[in-house]
């Protein structure tokens, strides 16, 4: 089991951001298992309520996957001195910050407070329907700091790549601008950070360290919400830095209007500038990205996989990059290559629940609304061609949605024999294949069937 853990370890560090995995996975140890329980050992009370909270699924995913069974998960404190080695840790930290900032005006706070994500640049960010407003301001302020958009506030749904606009800002800042102090840090780890200093009666050294950048960009501020100490701190700081003419780039899940329990002072700020949102991609979007994801990660997807990945129902483009890499590691695990009948497989429990309330009457019905045409129309022998087209795309997508058989569906599609369902299968995967339209066709009836 231990070394289920490590392998597991070893699968998270390529699914979440440099980040994360840092602050929230690498801290983490196997201590022991029993039965079908596996207990990991953490630092602090503090980081236990947090993976609890926030990577227990994440975690078990991972090790359920490297283990081969169904376990559960639960954390231990590793041991009671271990919160004040943390605080100790922190003072060394500043310590660092405190040299730094004495020695030097352009001392790298980023790299002692949060790296940038070096995979999180422009050039690996694709641009497409939902992103692209937010992707051309992400860039007019990275080439114009303080100049264009300031702030820019960026917010989406989870997993959209708010934060990898954040980090490419830091990376085109830091290249073309090297003496400017860009700051990255998430809203969380500011708290983190203001709580630890106050503790330490060092408020002051906190202050100087965020108010003296001059790129400030915040991750992920809806985390503020409800949080008064750092609502305040953060206005300050956010003064402080505009006033000066320096440049803040926020992120956020919501749009300002919508945090709950935050001043109107900050909601107000937040609007001052420009307000960039990203919505969930489309098909297409889906599928560059996944390109562009198999290309830096070396995993080698054939096409009709690359198409039933960025079909399936998820908008969160984590979690498709998830199902890629758990492919990459069953390929390599079990030395087998990556086809379309292994990745339904190996992705059955993730994409399995969210298929089964997908009927075959549903997918009917929205074919004929589709295409204006009656249910009885597709269950008919009728030839004409949008019929038949109707009726084919219908079948397909009773085969992809559904975990019908193919008598199943020709029964379903008035008593059609099981070969007529196989050719209409095969027609559509090559229509969908060679003609982009038709492509959106079936994904936009699709989507609309999720909804
Ligand atoms: N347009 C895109 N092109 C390439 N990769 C993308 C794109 N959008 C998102 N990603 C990838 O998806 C993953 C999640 O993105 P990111 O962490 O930036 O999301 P987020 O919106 O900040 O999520 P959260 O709300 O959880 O903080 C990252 O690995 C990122 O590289």
């Amino acid at each position: 089991m231990h070394e289920a853990w490590q392998q597991a370890a070893e699968n998270l560090e390529k699914v979440l951001s440099e980040r994360d995995f840092a602050t929230w996975i690498k801290p983490v140890n196997y201590s022991h298992h029993d039965g079908n329980t596996v207990y990991l050992s953490v630092p602090t009370s503090f980081f236990k309520d947090w993976l609890e909270e926030n990577y227990q699924k994440v975690i078990l995913g991972a090790l359920t996957v490297t283990s081969g069974h169904n376990l559960s998960l639960s954390f231990v404190v590793r041991d009671h001195n271990s919160e004040s080695e943390t605080l100790l840790a922190e003072d060394l930290i500043i310590k660092g910050h405190q040299e730094e900032a004495e020695q030097a005006k352009s001392a790298q706070l980023d790299s002692t407070v949060t790296p940038l994500n070096s995979k999180y640049t422009f050039d690996l960010f694709v641009s497409g329907t939902g992103n692209h407003f937010a992707h051309a301001a992400a860039m007019a302020v990275a080439n114009n700091p303080a100049d264009t958009y300031n702030p820019l506030f960026i917010y989406g749904g989870v997993g959209l790549g708010k934060s990898h606009l954040l980090n490419a800002i830091g990376h085109t800042i830091r290249s073309t601008s090297p003496s400017l102090n860009v700051c990255y840090c998430s809203a969380e780890k500011f708290m983190y950070e203001m709580v630890n200093h106050l503790r330490l009666k060092k408020m002051d050294i906190f202050r100087n360290l965020f108010r003296n950048v001059d790129v400030l960009l915040i991750d992920d501020i809806q985390f503020i919400s409800g949080k008064t100490g750092t609502q305040e701190e953060f206005f300050h700081t956010f003064n402080a830095l505009h006033e000066a003419h320096k440049q803040i780039v926020i992120t956020s899940d919501k749009f300002p209007r919508e945090i709950s329990d935050l001043e109107e002072r900050l909601r107000s700020r937040f609007e001052w500038g420009l307000i960039a949102d990203i919505q969930p991609p489309d098909l297409e979007t889906k599928i560059a990205i996944l390109k562009k994801k198999s290309e830096v990660t070396k995993i080698r997807l054939p096409e009709d996989v690359t198409y039933f990945l960025a079909s399936s129902d998820t908008r969160n483009i984590r979690e498709l990059e998830g199902m890629l890499i758990r492919l990459g590691a069953y390929s390599s695990l079990q030395n087998i290559p990556i086809t379309l009948e292994m990745a339904k497989e190996s992705l059955k429990d993730i994409l399995g629940d969210r298929r089964k309330e997908i009927t075959i009457e549903l997918i009917q019905k929205a074919v004929a609304d589709q295409f204006a045409i009656k249910i009885a129309d597709l269950k008919s022998e009728k030839r004409q061609k949008n019929l038949v087209q109707a009726r084919q795309i219908a079948i397909w997508l009773c085969r992809d949605m559904t975990k019908a058989s193919y008598p199943d569906i020709g029964s379903k599609f008035g008593g059609k024999d099981h070969s007529t369902v196989i050719y209409a299968t095969k027609k559509i995967d090559k229509a969908l294949h060679d003609d982009q339209k038709f492509f959106k066709l079936v994904d936009d009836i699709r989507q609309g069937i999720l909804k």
